[in-house]
């Protein structure tokens, strides 16, 4: 049994990286964007932290919270930022360690892949035995959150200045994925694989 956690910036492929995975070795994925999106979505405390915290134009139409508009306010002000990050965070944390409890209940043996921008802010490390930082340079990400995701430009901009730089993902990841734009499928899925048997060989995936 191993816990792998992908982190990266915006539009550096870990959700891509985690298909790659899926798509070749049996493992289970959590995805932290959508843990966070369910507690927007679901939970009335968040709900109400969010609203004290931003006010009354982070709401959509039939009172729920608009991503939109809250990634329009904390995208470009960094102490809104922190300010979404004391809410969302430690709770994400909460739902993954649940989410990796029952995973092991049902299956003590089974590999779990967890992808998330802010794992390690998040205090997710002590969850997971290894830490593969997918990376790709700042250009191909802007390029693809714009014309892959259809995300705005000065909106893209926004979010790739609010995470942490390279050095701080370096400084945190046992591996290195690289996912830069011009690597083939199967260079990534090499690299991917030999990622995976060196957690084999050290004995991480019992
Ligand atoms: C800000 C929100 C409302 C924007 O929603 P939207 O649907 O437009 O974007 P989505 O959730 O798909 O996120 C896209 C990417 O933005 C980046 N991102 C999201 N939240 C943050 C944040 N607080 N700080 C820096 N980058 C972030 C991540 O790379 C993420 O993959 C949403 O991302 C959110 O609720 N963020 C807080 C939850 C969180 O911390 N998620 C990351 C979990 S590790
Ligand atoms: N190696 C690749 N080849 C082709 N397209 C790719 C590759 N890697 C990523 N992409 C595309 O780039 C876009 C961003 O990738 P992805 O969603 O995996 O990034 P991410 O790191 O998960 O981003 P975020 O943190 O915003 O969720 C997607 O549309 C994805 O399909």
């Amino acid at each position: 049994m191993a816990v792998i956690g992908l982190i990266g910036g915006p539009g550096a492929g870990k959700s891509h990286v985690a298909g790659v995975l899926k798509g070749f070795y049996p493992v289970a994925l959590i995805e932290a964007d959508k843990v966070g999106h369910r507690l927007l979505a679901q939970d009335p405390q968040v709900r109400s932290l969010i609203l004290s915290a931003f006010g009354p134009g982070v709401l959509d139409r039939e009172g729920g919270i608009d991503r939109t508009a809250l990634g329009a306010v904390v995208f470009f002000d960094r102490d809104k930022k922190e300010t979404l990050d004391s809410i969302m965070l430690p709770r994400i944390k909460e739902s993954i360690q649940k989410e990796i409890e029952s995973l092991t209940q049902a299956d003590p043996h089974m590999t779990i892949v967890v992808d998330g921008a802010l794992l390690v802010e998040a205090g997710c490390g002590e969850l997971l035995d290894n830490l593969w930082y997918v990376h790709a340079d700042a250009s191909t990400r802007r390029k693809r959150l714009v014309e892959d995701r259809g995300i705005p430009p000065e909106r893209a901009e926004a979010m790739l200045k609010s995470q942490a730089p390279d050095a701080f993902y370096l400084a945190h990841a046992d591996a290195v994925i690289d996912n830069s734009q011009g690597r083939s499928g199967e260079e990534l899925e090499v690299e991917v694989g030999m990622a995976l048997e060196k957690l084999k060989r050290n004995g991480m995936d019992d």
